[in-house]
């Protein structure tokens, strides 16, 4: 089976998954003349989501499927020949709709790995290349990546309440249409799920597929006991029973005498389901009932609106629940359904191409205005492999010996590098003019990587309610550049 079947997921090519303002913008930089120019744009989040200290990297194996295949079909040309401006005549003319017809994508990518944890205002993403190309995939990418980190890191928050106990995704009838159920399913189990009840993103991602049955089961036979008799004949050795069809104790114990019958047979049960009422007090009757009639090893699945906090409060209420199936919360990314993920031109070359001018956005709040560079991301990490504090820096311009990293909104608050401190740089090479240098990681590779790299940060991190924030800094000289680059841009506003 193909561990990693991501190839042609958009094939021939989902070139107009953008907005019109991205082709109007291509159009004019062509007009211009500016089409070749070589730009640098990152794509970042300001805030981790939920509330959290870190977030999961994930969407990269999507996104180089789309850049790998991004060429414009007749089809896509046709329509764009379609669109008309405000006066009737065609928006796009034929030389513009050639021009596309020919283009090919030649930017480098560097990025961070899927699974990679990561925090606010660090480029998940650098794309350098002509001007036109990289302005082009902003939309497309921040579609890719801003929901798929979203709903690993999600993920990742579900495991770290769930501990070592199985976690199910149960979602996709309340996903956000198609592909939100497809792509959620492989963040959630990149974050960190066990399995899937989506069996096209098993077959899809080679992600395991498991499930118990629906109320509607119990309900098509002439009671509970029948219906669980009948389960267990179609499937004697994987037979999860949902038991709140009517009276949850009351299935607790149809569950059970079936449970006696099957192991008659030679076959034990395999779980029971809890879907609602009190899953802390119901999920201790139930496991007192299958303890006293010899089912120490029947599990007990729950689910109903679960998300971390409510496992994290079931925990503490001492309920004996084994595993998690959790819908809703997740795929929707419920209580924070949208990372705000950004993407920022950062530099353009010289237009004699005698180096670089960096450029920047400005914002009544500092937090808001972008970081000008070529920007790579050196995470410093103690002997044990515990990330310390995240440094952004400049790869056009020479570092200094002494490496100083200072919080961008208080310049006050800085960290000095020791020389021989270790180090990993966070963006890796994907993209060469164009071509994929890159091996990606099976979906398998990038979850083990979440699960190594969130268990590596310090817990007062990882915790939920008024996480530890984690330093990520501008070395100095970059800060130095950034605060004389605001001033030289905001005007000086008389008293
Ligand atoms: N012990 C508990 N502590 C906190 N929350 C709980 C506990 N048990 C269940 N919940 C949560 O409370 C919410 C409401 O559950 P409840 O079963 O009362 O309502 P419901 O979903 O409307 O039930 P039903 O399906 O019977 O109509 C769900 O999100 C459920 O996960
Ligand atoms: O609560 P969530 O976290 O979203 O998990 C998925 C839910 O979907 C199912 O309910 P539904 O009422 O759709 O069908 P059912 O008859 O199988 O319970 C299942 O029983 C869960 O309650
Ligand atoms: O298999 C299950 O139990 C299941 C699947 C989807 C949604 N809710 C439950």
């Amino acid at each position: 089976m193909n561990p990693a079947p991501l190839s042609g997921l958009y094939a021939p090519s989902l070139s107009l998954l953008t907005d019109l303002y991205q082709v109007t913008m291509a159009y004019g930089y062509w007009q211009q003349g500016l089409q070749d120019r070589e730009a640098v744009f990152h794509l970042y989040f300001r805030k981790a989501p939920f509330g959290g200290g870190y977030a999961v990297a994930a969407g990269l194996a999507y996104a180089v499927d789309l850049l790998e295949n991004l060429r414009f079909s007749d089809d896509d040309l046709a329509y764009l020949g379609s669109l008309k401006s405000a006066t009737g005549g065609a928006m796009f003319p034929q030389a513009f709709l050639d021009y596309l017809r020919d283009l090919k994508f030649t930017c480098d990518v560097d990025a961070v790995a899927e699974g990679t944890v990561v925090f606010g205002n660090e480029p998940l993403l650098r794309v350098q290349g002509p001007l036109l190309q990289a302005q082009l995939v902003e939309t497309a990418l921040l579609t890719l990546v801003n929901f798929q980190t979203l709903i690993a890191t999600k993920a990742s928050r579900i495991r770290e309440a769930a501990g070592s106990d199985t976690v199910l995704e149960f979602g996709l009838r309340r996903a956000q249409g198609v592909d939100g159920g497809l792509s959620a399913s492989r963040a959630a189990y990149l974050g960190g799920v066990d399995a899937t009840s989506n069996v096209l993103a098993g077959q899809r991602f080679n992600i395991p597929v498991k499930g118990t049955h629906a109320h509607s089961w119990v309900m098509a036979f002439e009671d509970e006991p029948t219906a669980f008799a009948a389960y267990a004949n179609a499937f004697p050795d994987d037979s999860v029973f949902l038991v709140d069809t009517y009276d949850t104790l009351e299935g607790v114990r149809h569950a059970i005498s079936v449970a006696r019958e099957m192991r008659a047979n030679g076959h034990e049960l395999g779980g029971i389901r809890l879907d609602s009422g009190d899953l802390a007090y119901l999920s201790r009757e139930a496991r007192a009932l299958l303890n006293e009639a010899g089912f120490e090893k029947v599990r007990i699945v729950a689910s109903n609106d679960l998300e971390e906090n409510l496992i994290t409060s079931l925990k503490l209420q001492g309920a004996r629940i084994d595993t998690w199936g959790i819908g809703t919360q997740l795929v929707t990314a419920y209580d924070q359904p949208a990372l705000g993920g950004v993407y920022k031109l950062a530099a353009l070359r010289k237009p004699d191409d005698s180096g670089w001018d960096f450029t920047i956005k400005l914002s009544e709040q500092l937090a808001k205005t972008s970081i000008p560079g070529i920007l790579q991301v050196r995470r410093y990490e103690s002997e044990k492999g515990q990330p310390r504090a995240d440094m952004l820096y400049n790869v056009a311009e020479p570092l200094p010996e002494r490496l100083t990293i200072i919080d961008p909104l208080d310049a006050t608050r800085r960290r000095s590098v020791r020389p021989e401190a270790a180090y990993r740089e966070l963006l890796e090479p994907i993209f060469r003019r164009g071509k994929l240098v890159h091996q990606l990681p099976t979906l398998e590779e990038s979850r083990a990587r979440a699960h190594r790299e969130v268990l590596s940060l310090d817990p007062s991190i990882r915790r939920f309610l008024n996480p530890h924030v984690y330093p990520v800094g501008l070395e100095e000289s970059l800060n130095t550049f950034r605060t004389s680059l605001i001033l030289e841009k905001r005007p000086l506003r008389p008293a």
